[in-house]
């Protein structure tokens, strides 16, 4: 299967004579060393990875990592210096301005933290802005948008202006429009961090829903590790521009690959997050193998009920094979670590 999207040995470096960098020894500077002999900054070091058609692939970092850099990278909003990045087979690098034109138009949206939305326009007209570009005709592109506007929950407010409305219902206008085009590939630049925790919360839900009812694949930007692990089918941990670590939610909490990456996560509730293929064991002689069945992708604290009701061992199986197995200290073992200081 053709990857969604595709990148391959991509640097992005700012500064004087940034393309005599990549293949010297200074490439192998930190950013800082760098900085300090070139007056350079990497912005985006050697980055390689694939998204699969239908994933939500989460990019996270903390400020300065090059997320934002990274992800104007991906439609050539920023020249890269080198490397490779191919859309849905397409190869963007190479890519002439009109076919770039027409990427940016149909197959990716993108959505701001700054909702960019169109202050003199109603929000149904803010919506159907992609298709209007598009020369799709006015009956058709209001149709469509007020199906969209449905979709993201904004009825009854087609008319309003965005500042009669609040951040979050902002940033739901900048969804519906991001979505009216249908593209395949949504990018999220940071789009809830300005929002209220708990606007924020409803928003993250909205994401999961839509993901869910429309499959799209999603690249979301974010400094936050929790709405990292809640969106991302696999994160991608970014230090000063290069990756840390690339893995599934549970991965990255179980096996995290540095002590950078140890830090961020060693304040998640991992019971929330672990799945029982880190809990699971052997069976002991003589253990009781009548216990209830499930699956080895179950989140540790969704198996706690079954495990504090049952004598026997869950039995921990992928398909109809059993792998493992658990039991309430085993899970009271995770639980319980987390309450420790
Ligand atoms: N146009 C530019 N010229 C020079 N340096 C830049 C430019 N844009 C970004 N940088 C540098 O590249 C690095 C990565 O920046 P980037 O904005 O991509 O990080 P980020 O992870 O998105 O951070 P934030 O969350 O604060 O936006 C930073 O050191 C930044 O100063």
């Amino acid at each position: 299967m053709t990857a969604a999207l595709s990148v391959d040995s991509l640097w992005k470096i700012f500064g004087p004579r940034s393309d005599k960098i990549i293949g010297t020894p200074d490439a192998a500077l930190s950013r800082a060393d760098l900085k300090a002999k070139t007056g350079n900054v990497v912005g985006v070091k050697d980055v390689s990875f694939e998204v699969a058609p239908g994933e939500v692939f989460v990019v996270m970092g903390l400020s300065g990592s090059g997320k934002s850099t990274l992800v104007r990278l991906l439609t050539r909003l920023i020249e890269p210096t080198s490397g490779t990045i191919s859309l849905n087979g397409v190869d963007i690098t190479s890519a002439s301005a009109a076919q770039l034109r027409d990427v940016r138009r149909t197959q990716v949206s993108m959505v701001f933290q700054h909702f960019g939305l169109l202050p003199h326009r109603q929000v149904i007209d803010n919506v159907a802005y992609g298709l209007e570009v598009r020369g799709i005709p006015k009956k058709e592109r209001r149709a469509k948008a007020a199906e969209i506007v449905d979709l993201v929950g904004l009825q009854g407010y087609e008319m309003s202006y965005p500042d009669q409305l609040s951040g979050g219902m902002q940033q739901r206008v900048g969804l519906a429009r991001a979505l009216a085009g249908d593209p395949e590939m949504l990018l999220f630049d940071e789009p809830f961090s300005a929002l209220d925790p708990l606007i924020r919360r409803d928003m993250q839900n909205e994401v999961i829903r839509l993901h869910r009812e429309l499959g799209k694949t999603m690249v979301f930007i974010t400094h936050d590790l929790a709405e990292a692990l809640k969106l991302g089918d696999r994160i991608m941990i970014l230090r000063d521009g290069a990756i840390v670590q690339i893995g599934t939610p549970d991965e990255v909490v179980a096996q995290p690959a540095d002590d950078y990456v140890k830090d961020f996560v060693s304040e998640v509730p991992k019971a929330h997050v672990l799945t029982l293929k880190w809990v699971m064991r052997e069976p002991r002689p003589g253990e009781s193998m009548d216990g209830p069945a499930l699956p080895v992708t179950t989140i540790v604290r969704h198996a706690a009920r079954a495990a504090i009701a049952s004598d026997a061992p869950i039995r921990v199986m992928d398909g109809d094979t059993m792998v493992g197995v658990v039991d309430e200290e085993d899970i009271m073992r995770v639980v319980v670590a987390e309450e420790e200081p």
